[in-house]
């Protein structure tokens, strides 16, 4: 069985349609990117799995239960957590603070204790400032954060919005790296929108290229970089 489930999702703003007829399945461990220009649905698509955002239509499922309609906090309890774009971070609470914000929703206190270290030993640099305030981290650092307090759900499905956004190439690869040895220890199922083809080639997984709400490849990363699907769903006309 799949490990998630979109079928036939559509996403209104309004008279806007965001997102229409999206279909597609993730399996257990897999590592997908969603690329595509800006407006293509993107960031709709990661909210309405993770119940931030109502779906107009279609159906969410995670392990074959329906999330859709359940709201964020709920489908986060089932263990599928969100690394929201722009990081979101809490400048004036600590970094332990923060990584403590959205564990008031698990009953197992010694569990939350264990997943704290984890994701210190994870992020050796969050515990060496686990005191200072999130806000003085540098922009890599509080990317390390929002993944480490993803983490603090105990997701089995994580999704990443946009973690290379304003970071330089050396700190993205850095980012990528942990975000991958988490992926391999936790058993994670990993979606990240990432709108560079090219690096997601280079960290490797499955990719779905999206425009105007719509997919219009899916396959390898590393075989979109040689082929035109991507000048074409950049800048062809639309489907
Ligand atoms: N809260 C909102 N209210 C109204 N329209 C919205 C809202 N959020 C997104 N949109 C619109 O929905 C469409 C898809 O936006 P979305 O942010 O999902 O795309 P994206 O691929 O993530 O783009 P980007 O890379 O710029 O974040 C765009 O036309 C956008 O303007």
């Amino acid at each position: 069985m799949a490990k998630l489930g979109i079928h036939d999702l559509a996403v209104r703003y309004g008279k806007l349609t965001a997102i229409s007829d999206l279909s597609f399945t993730v399996a257990e461990g897999e590592r997908l990117f969603i690329s595509g220009p800006n407006g293509a649905g993107k960031s709709s698509l990661l909210g309405a799995i993770s119940g931030a955002v109502p779906a107009a239509h279609g159906r969410i499922e995670m392990d074959g239960d329906i999330l859709s309609g359940l709201g964020p906090e709920r489908i986060a309890r089932r263990g599928l957590s969100m690394v929201p774009e722009g990081r979101r971070i809490f400048g004036g609470l600590t970094v332990q603070e923060n990584l403590m914000v959205g564990t008031g929703i698990r009953r197992d206190r010694a569990a939350v204790a264990d997943d704290l270290e984890t994701a210190f030993t994870a992020f050796p640099i969050l515990r060496t400032r686990a005191q200072a305030p999130a806000g003085a981290l540098s922009g890599g650092q509080q990317q390390m954060l929002a993944i480490a307090r993803a983490l603090m759900t105990n997701p089995k499905v994580m999704l990443v919005d946009e973690p290379s956004l304003g970071l330089a190439p050396k700190v993205v690869d850095e980012v990528y790296d942990r975000l991958c040895s988490l992926q391999a220890l936790r058993g994670l199922t990993l979606v990240i929108v990432e709108q560079s083809s090219t690096r997601a080639a280079r960290v490797g997984g499955r990719m779905i290229l999206m425009r105007g709400g719509r997919i219009v490849a899916d396959g390898d990363a590393a075989g979109f970089a040689a082929a035109d699907l991507l000048s074409e769903a950049y800048f062809g006309d639309p489907a």
